[in-house]
């Protein structure tokens, strides 16, 4: 009982519960983020993280990214420190407060993040959002951090080919690939006991809630605590 006293203890401590956004490209994360970061303005934020590349023009270590050698690298993911994400659906990170949509130009490339970098993100009060593939989710499974699981779905294959579309942002390469992967993520979303909430984001205004109730409670959280 004790022990199960302290791990509450330990928990609320620790900052709000990080929240694993996840589903196929198209689906609709970033529009229900930026949704979400609307309504509720300086309650989630994101981790900073690490890659390989060198900083562009502009770009400052720590802030945009955490810039490492690929042997620090390797050694953060042998260590356990770093977790990746996946395959080309890469996640997003940035500072607090903005939302940068992956690069999915840039092609397949490495890209991890640090227990740490969202430890630093529940310190300063705020929910961090993981936005990751599924490769991604699976890695977080092996860690401590308990976010709160939610994959995001289209209705269809045809709903999100044709939002991929219309969205104007790819090539036909790059949307054959996108729907060849989506068809998986599908398939694995329907794997029961991987997601606290799978929401199948049709109406756009029914997803929000649906999203918004389920994080309902760390919302209330970071705001009762920032009022203190
Ligand atoms: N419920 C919806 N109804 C109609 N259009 C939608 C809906 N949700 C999102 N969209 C549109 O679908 C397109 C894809 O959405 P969005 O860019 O948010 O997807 P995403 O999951 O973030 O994709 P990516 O992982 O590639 O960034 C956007 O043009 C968006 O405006």
């Amino acid at each position: 009982m004790y022990l199960r006293l302290f791990s509450r203890l330990f928990a609320a401590m620790a900052g709000p519960r990080p929240v694993v956004l996840t589903g196929p490209s198209g689906a609709g994360k970033s529009t229900l983020l930026k949704m979400l970061m609307k309504e509720y303005e300086g309650v989630f934020g994101f981790s900073v993280s690490h890659t390989t590349r060198d900083p562009r023009p502009g770009e400052e270590n720590g802030k945009d990214y955490h810039y490492v050698t690929r042997e620090k690298m390797s050694e953060g993911i042998s260590n356990g420190d770093f977790i990746e994400n996946g395959g080309v659906l890469l996640g997003t990170c940035t500072e607090q407060g903005a939302y940068r949509k992956p690069c999915f130009k840039r092609g397949p490339r490495r890209l991890v993040f640090s227990k740490a970098s969202v430890e630093d993100v529940q310190a300063k009060n705020l929910i961090c959002i993981l936005d990751v593939d599924i490769q991604g989710v699976k890695n977080i499974k092996k860690t401590d951090l308990n976010p709160i699981y939610v994959s995001i779905q289209p209705p269809s294959m045809e709903t999100l080919e044709q939002r991929l579309r219309d969205r104007k942002t790819e090539t036909e390469d790059s949307l054959q690939k996108r729907l060849e992967t989506a068809q998986l993520d599908m398939e694995l979303s329907k794997e029961p006991g991987i997601f606290d909430l799978v929401i199948i984001n049709d109406n756009l205004e029914d997803a929000y809630g649906k999203l918004k109730e389920v994080l309902l409670e760390e919302i209330a959280k970071v705001q009762e605590a920032n009022k203190s």
